[in-house]
């Protein structure tokens, strides 16, 4: 039979392509091809200048391509309580963003002149539902770090440090679990002049500004694994649990297959043990019958009622009717004792061919005299039977009554004894033993 998921797949087989594409999944996560965006460069990206005179300020930033790389040219005016000027990259249309969750750093080189500090601000802003609204960017998030630029205009900064802007949240009102840093829709990045940075003329030449990252975060990859194990595992049970069932189908099925051979079987051998116990000339109950019906009576002792009575009867001189008419002739004659004497008895009486011509009729609940009766009107019976090709037959009779507590055995043999006596008396007659106690006749 097979195992119960070998139909579909083995488990060592699944256990094993599942591990093999765990550890190439892994691997090419730490090591496999990067990805990267730099957002000066792209393809697609919104570029515009930014400054702070919507909100009342007098800084100006104008924007401008360079063979170098983006320019931008501000003049930062101290009029407004917070100035700025700097680039704002569009990554969709305000709504829709790109998922940023996989980049985890972003380097940046510039040429930085103008007065000191040299400071930078990074924001890039994600959309989230629940509480970022179209065409209202301030209800965007704000993921922020602000920085030094570096004498040779280089830094490179890990994504996981910008932190959300507690300024942003305290203006927005955001429950306390909304405010970690979220970069999974972000509409766009912006790079701004610092918050301490002096008046006066600032020129910053953005040579490149590029987002590091894989193709899949390490947590979503984790989450993508557990979620594999889990469809496998899941699957793994719901296929065990269907061979399961089948094979239980299966296993019923063939149980009901074999209690109906059982039954077959055990109904042939209740026949083959019939025809075992029978005679098969004369349908009578053989040797065989009789032993089985003794250690039967040994369990249920009601077989063999008191009073029972033993009836030994034998033809008379078959032999001659043998050799005058033949085999079948005497086995015909066998036969009509037969069925005379069956005919005779009663329903709980046993007519055993003890062998040849000679057979005992055992008669439960039946006392000395109405044995003798019985013996008496079957001889009878007998004498004026009409018997095959005319001829006149005649039995003799022993009968025997066993006595309380008496040895079936012992009484077998007085029944015997007696038959003796009819054959040595003129035969043709029936004589009874009394219970005296006789040498004893063994069951062949
Ligand atoms: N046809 C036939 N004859 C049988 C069968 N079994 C035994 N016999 C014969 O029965 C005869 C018995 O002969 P004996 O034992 O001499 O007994 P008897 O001739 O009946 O003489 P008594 O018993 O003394 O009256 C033998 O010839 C056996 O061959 C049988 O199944 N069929």
């Amino acid at each position: 039979m097979p195992s119960p998921v070998a139909a579909s797949v083995r488990p060592s087989v699944a256990i094993t392509f599942l591990l093999l594409l765990t550890m190439v999944l892994v691997v090419w996560q730490k090591l496999g091809i990067n990805r990267h965006l730099d957002v000066v460069h792209a393809r697609g990206i919104t570029i515009e200048a930014r400054d702070d005179r919507g909100e009342g300020g007098a800084s100006q930033s104008l924007l401008r391509a360079t063979p170098q790389g983006l320019q931008l040219d501000c003049t930062l005016t101290k009029k407004y309580a917070w100035p700025y000027c700097g680039a704002y990259f569009g990554l969709g249309d305000g709504v829709h963003g790109i998922d940023m969750s996989a980049y985890h750093s972003v380097t940046l080189h510039v040429d930085y002149t103008g007065p000191a500090p040299h400071s930078l601000r990074l924001y890039l802003h994600n959309f989230e539902p629940g509480f970022s609204l179209p065409g209202k960017w301030e209800t965007q998030k704000v993921n922020e770090i602000e920085f030094t630029v570096p004498a040779d205009g280089r830094v490179e900064i890990p994504l996981s440090l910008l932190h959300t802007a507690t300024w942003w949240i305290t203006a927005q009102n955001v429950p306390l679990l909304r405010t970690a840093p979220q970069r999974d829709n972000v509409t766009s990045i912006d790079l701004y002049t610092g918050s301490q940075d002096a008046e006066g003329r600032h020129q910053l030449t953005i040579k490149s500004l590029r987002f590091e990252g894989k193709w899949i975060s390490q947590t979503q990859l984790y989450a993508g694994l557990v979620a594999m194990w889990g469809t496998g595992g899941l699957l793994y049970v719901l296929g065990a649990l269907v061979a399961y069932r089948r094979n239980l189908r299966e296993a019923r099925a063939h149980l009901a297959s074999l209690t109906g051979i059982n039954k077959a079987l055990k109904l042939e051998k209740d026949e083959l043990a019939g025809q075992v116990y029978v005679d098969e000339l004369t349908g009578a109950m053989n040797r065989q019958g009789l032993r089985e019906l003794l250690t039967r009576h040994l369990k249920t002792p009601s077989l063999l009622e008191q009073p029972c009575s033993l009836v030994f009867v034998d033809l008379d001189n078959f032999k001659q009717v043998n050799d005058r008419c033949g085999h079948l002739i005497g086995d015909q004659v066998l036969r009509a004792f037969a069925q005379l004497a069956q005919r005779s008895i009663r329903l709980t009486d046993k007519l055993v061919r003890w062998g040849g011509e000679e057979f005992l009729i055992i008669c439960p609940g039946t006392d000395s005299t109405q044995a003798l009766q019985f013996a008496e009107k079957l001889r009878a019976t007998l004498e004026h039977h009409d018997w095959p090709a005319a001829l006149a037959v005649t039995a003799s009779f022993g009968v025997a009554t066993l006595a309380e507590g008496e040895d079936f055995g012992r009484a077998l043999d007085r029944a015997d004894q007696a038959l003796y006596r009819s054959k040595n008396t003129g035969r043709n007659r029936v004589t009874f033993a009394d219970h005296r106690a006789e040498p004893q006749r063994k069951l062949a």
